[in-house]
């Protein structure tokens, strides 16, 4: 029996309802993780089948929830995020988009592994047209273990999606007590419960059941975004290269043998690119595909130096501060509009 999961006093989905029936409406939709995982013992943090755990079984544990809205849930799909792709990530932000339109849902709480999260808490921020709020749960221990960290998660993602002041903030995630936002937030250890971090901190967060902000993200997203989940069925390709010391050129090349439409390096320190792999990518981007200089280190802003002008005779870009998952995305999603290199430039500093 699932230990987090199994509540004392099991809590029917007609009971949820009933007694939230003038609370907002918040749609749960579950695509799997660990929030959604069960090990054999309590005592199992990091040995445990991921995704096996349908999401109305995780709300129906958190009996908390009807006190705070009206809580409807909905399978998307149940995977480990480490298998999540492109389509499943487009389905998920189609499905949030269209749940979102109807005038009798006040927000959404999307539940989802924490490998990927970022990822796709990104593009839901960069393409959902809406200003309801859209709140990520996870979790980094199993439903069964002691001291599940999912129940709470979910149940401050349920308040902050219930909540005015979680509106017109983008995509949010709520984890550890913290609300952060999609656009910073990056996964930063593999097992701890504070794993999720943001460079510039958190913008608020959730203290029994009340949702207090302190700042907003000053970059664009969902409604005031140029990018609509409507009009995107396929993103194009982009891959990402690490750069280490010794690195050669096999995996660009690799790529664009595959037929990569950009190559993303996660390049050393301020997103330095080796001297030995300078002429490669040249060639490689001579071949029509972009080059898109990010840093490995996992935060901080490019400087902008002499470099630069090496970007610009090279027919480079560099990323503002997003981590090379980010810049994927994004690149992704500008190519799907542009091919001019300085409006694809222009998108770092914009998201
Ligand atoms: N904590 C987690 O959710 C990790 C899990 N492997 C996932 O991303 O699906």
């Amino acid at each position: 029996m699932l230990a987090a999961f199994a509540c004392a006093h099991p809590v029917q989905a007609g009971d949820v309802a009933a007694a939230a029936s003038n609370k907002p409406t918040v749609v749960v939709i579950g695509t799997g993780g660990t929030i959604a995982g069960a090990g054999k013992s309590s005592t199992d943090t990091s040995t445990y089948a991921t995704a096996t755990v349908g999401v109305d079984k995780i709300v129906q544990a958190v009996p908390e929830l009807a006190a705070v809205a009206n809580v409807r849930s909905e399978q998307v799909f149940q995977v480990g995020s480490k298998s999540i792709n492109d389509d499943l990530i487009i389905k998920l932000a189609k499905r949030v988009n269209e749940v979102l339109k109807r005038d009798d849902v006040a927000g959404v709480v999307v539940t989802h592994g924490t490998d990927t999260l970022e990822e796709t808490a990104y593009f839901l921020n960069l393409t959902v047209k809406t200003t309801k709020p859209i709140v990520f749960a996870a979790s980094m221990r199993p439903s069964t273990a002691l001291s599940a960290d999912g129940p709470l998660n979910l149940f401050d993602a349920v308040v902050t999606a219930s909540s005015a002041e979680a509106a017109g903030k983008g995509v949010l995630i709520t984890m550890n007590d913290e609300i952060h936002t999609a656009r910073d937030i990056v996964k930063t250890n593999t097992f701890k419960t504070d794993t999720f971090r943001s460079p510039y901190g958190p913008l608020g967060y959730v203290v029994e059941g009340k949702v207090l902000f302190y700042r907003n993200t000053a970059r664009r997203h969902t409604r005031d975004s140029e990018f609509d989940i409507e009009t995107i069925d396929r993103l194009p390709r982009v891959d990402i290269a690490y750069s280490y010391s010794s690195s050669d050129a096999a995996a660009y090349n690799a790529f664009a043998a595959a037929g990569t439409k950009a190559i993303v390096n996660a390049g050393t320190g301020n997103g330095n690119v080796s001297d030995s792999l300078v002429e490669p990518l040249v060639a490689i981007r001579s071949r029509g595909v972009f080059v898109v200089r990010a840093s490995r280190t996992g935060s901080g802003t490019l400087y902008r130096g002499p470099s630069f002008k090496d970007d610009d005779k090279r027919g480079w870009i560099a990323v503002d501060d997003q981590t090379a998952p980010k810049a994927r995305l994004l690149m992704a999603l500008g190519l799907t509009k542009t091919q001019d290199v300085d409006a694809l430039r222009a998108l770092f500093t914009r998201y």
